[in-house]
């Protein structure tokens, strides 16, 4: 599945529209802009080809820290992070094409409705959820179950593929019935509505990944000789003219040069990348670009602001029989890598990871709305005996030793609590000027004390659908309940134990929103309008997953792709081009 294009031709002097980034909006923008025959693209990517190990979906974690991934970290936290090295984690997003949609886990899931009914109501006419399901619709293929109710939900014959799971481990099976044995439904979440227990779908074509490049980018580079795209590319300034953003410098192979655009450059940088760069080239909170002594082209404090995630709580293990779960050697069996290549089914067609979730609303708040997603993770940071797992997650040595030695090797399951819209916000700003110096990641988990509260309800619930006979007797599942070092003080499972655990074991699902956030002008910290474009300053958009003003109770692919459907049709309309595919 690899790219057969030829990239190498030369770059022009100008173009029409000039694409920064060809991760996951990048790459819808690229083939709906490109779609306009008389426009010229230019599509700059920092990173390289897809690697060809990304198209196995099992092998999912080994693309952390590898070239495909930008390997940052974030800043120390005061809050949370107290069972990691340095109180910091390893930060992934992806440097390749495709962006993090060729290293992420593949879970399928657009957010709740009343997550896009809450964008309009804060400001941005024309994304509440009638107006953006048009969009999730156009983008997919799905060719998974649908019923009478599900079906007019979904999309057929889009560029993104959307299948149900190929092989699910037997106590992910089972965990969808502990869910109906405590009462809840049994949902596809992009359906109507969406609490309830679900096993995941991912964005795979015939049991291999389908990343955002092999939906949109590559058909488009190879249809469309309007487009050029180019890999190794890292852009490094968005250059202005006063206030209009005019072309961008980048550099690739060493050699640095400029290219313009006649119409607009369009920022699809990623939630990290996207105001690193609008930080670098002078537009943000003025008193922080003088720090860096870097001439401030328009005053935007937002940018940079805003960071949301999931915090998400990876601790909770449960040890269960061998045969139950999902162990390593499964990938190395024979029978296996046979079946995957050749019939395109068995586990290395499952990411490694979550393979169910569950959708839980609070006792107080809008009983569809979830405040809790519930992820099953067939596998434990125990597991490899640390040998992956501390690496990627960053686990301090001694602490993972200690809490872990009794089950280490032994197969089993997590149940890990995330917060689907967290209170604490965090935020991007600049480590030095030298747009190869990484920027200061400072998600600030657990700032705020009712996110704290929120994942204590979310450990209760993940404890009650453990002990649910479907896992603890038909599975054997056995918590481990070994006291967590450091929380010793507090009476064990009492709240407060659980706040401690929290502090010390939540962290990032890489969910990173948010950080050029998409407002009205009474916003003060609005870095776009509702068409994306960019406050103060004319020529440029953000387009990519920190646009979202509110992260959306879900995974955020699907509403990446979803915004970016959308923003390609309100910069086409913008330039007057009849808008005929809805
Ligand atoms: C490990 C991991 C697992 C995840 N799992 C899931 C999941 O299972 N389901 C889900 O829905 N979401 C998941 N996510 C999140 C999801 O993949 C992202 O929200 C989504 O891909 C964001 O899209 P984007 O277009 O905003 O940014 P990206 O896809 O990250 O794209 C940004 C692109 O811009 C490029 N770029 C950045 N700076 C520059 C520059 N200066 N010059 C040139 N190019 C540049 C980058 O290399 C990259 O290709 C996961 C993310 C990660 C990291």
């Amino acid at each position: 599945a690899n790219y057969d294009h030829d990239y190498r031709y030369q770059v022009a002097s100008q173009y029409d529209f000039i694409i920064v980034g060809g991760g996951t909006a990048g790459s819808v923008m690229a083939e709906r802009l490109a779609e306009v025959e008389g426009w010229r693209v230019l599509l700059l990517e920092a990173g390289g080809e897809q690697p060809p190990e990304s198209y196995v979906p099992a092998f999912n974690t080994f693309l952390f820290q590898s070239d495909a991934d930008w390997n940052f970290y974030t800043t120390p936290q005061t809050h949370s992070l107290r069972f990691f090295k340095n109180n910091a984690i390893p930060y992934p997003r992806g440097r390749t094409i495709g962006g993090s949609s060729s290293i992420n886990s593949m879970i399928y899931v657009r957010g709740n409705r009343r997550d896009f009914d809450n964008w309009e109501a804060l400001g941005n006419p024309g994304w509440n959820y009638d107006s953006v399901l048009k969009y999730f619709k156009k983008s997919e293929d799905y060719r998974g179950v649908y019923t009478t109710k599900t079906a007019k939900y979904h999309g057929k014959g889009g560029p993104l593929t959307v299948e149900n799971k190929r092989w699910s481990t037997p106590v992910a099976k089972a965990f969808v019935k502990a869910g109906q044995q405590l009462g809840y439904p049994v949902v596809d979440p992009n359906g109507p509505e969406q609490i309830g227990f679900s096993m995941i779908d991912v964005t795979l074509r015939n049991g291999r990944r389908w990343s955002a490049a092999d939906a949109y980018l590559r058909p488009a580079s190879q249809a469309r000789p309007n487009l050029h795209v180019v890999l190794n590319a890292h852009v490094t300034h968005i250059l202005f003219d006063e206030k209009n953003a005019v072309g961008v410098r980048f550099e690739k192979e060493g050699k640095e040069r400029s290219v313009l655009a006649n119409r607009e450059v369009v920022l699809s940088a990623g939630a990290v990348g996207s105001p690193h760069l609008l930080l670098l080239s002078g537009v943000g909170p003025a008193a922080h670009l003088y720090q860096h002594n870097i001439p401030v082209v328009e005053d935007v404090p937002g940018v940079g602001q805003n960071l949301q995630d999931h915090p998400v709580v990876g601790g909770l293990v449960w040890t269960v029989p061998r045969g139950s779960s999902f162990n390593t050697t499964l990938l190395a069996n024979p029978k296996n890598v046979y079946n995957f290549i050749h019939n395109a089914e068995g586990p290395l067609t499952s990411p490694v990871g979550t393979e169910g979730n569950a959708w839980v609303p609070s006792a107080e708040g809008d009983p569809n709305w979830p405040e809790l997603q519930l992820a099953m993770v067939s596998g434990t940071p125990a597991q490899d005996f640390g040998l992956l797992s501390v690496q990627v997650l960053g686990y301090k040595k001694e602490e993972y030793y200690d809490h872990f030695q009794d089950i280490l090797g032994q197969e089993g399951f997590i149940l890990a609590p995330l917060l689907t819209r967290a209170l604490s916000r965090g935020d991007i700003t600049l480590a030095s000027s030298n747009p190869h110096h990484q920027p200061l990641i400072n998600p600030n988990f657990l700032s705020h004390p009712d996110d704290v509260s929120a994942l204590v309800r979310g450990i209760k619930l993940a404890l009650k659908v453990g002990e649910a006979p479907a896992l603890r007797v038909e599975h054997s599942a056995k918590y481990h309940s070994k006291p967590l070092r450091g929380c010793e003080h507090e009476t064990a499972y009492t709240d407060a134990y659980w706040e401690c655990f929290i502090r010390h074991l939540a962290s990032s699902s890489y969910h990173t929103a948010g950080t050029c956030k998409m407002g009205p002008a009474s916003d003060p910290l609005a870095v776009v309008d509702h068409r994306l474009r960019l406050r103060g300053v004319s020529g440029l958009r953000v387009v990519d997953a920190s646009v979202m003003p509110l992260v959306v109770s879900g995974n955020t692919n699907a509403a990446t792709i979803m915004i970016a459907e959308k923003a390609a049709d309100l910069l086409k309309e913008d330039w007057g081009i009849p808008i005929t595919s809805l």
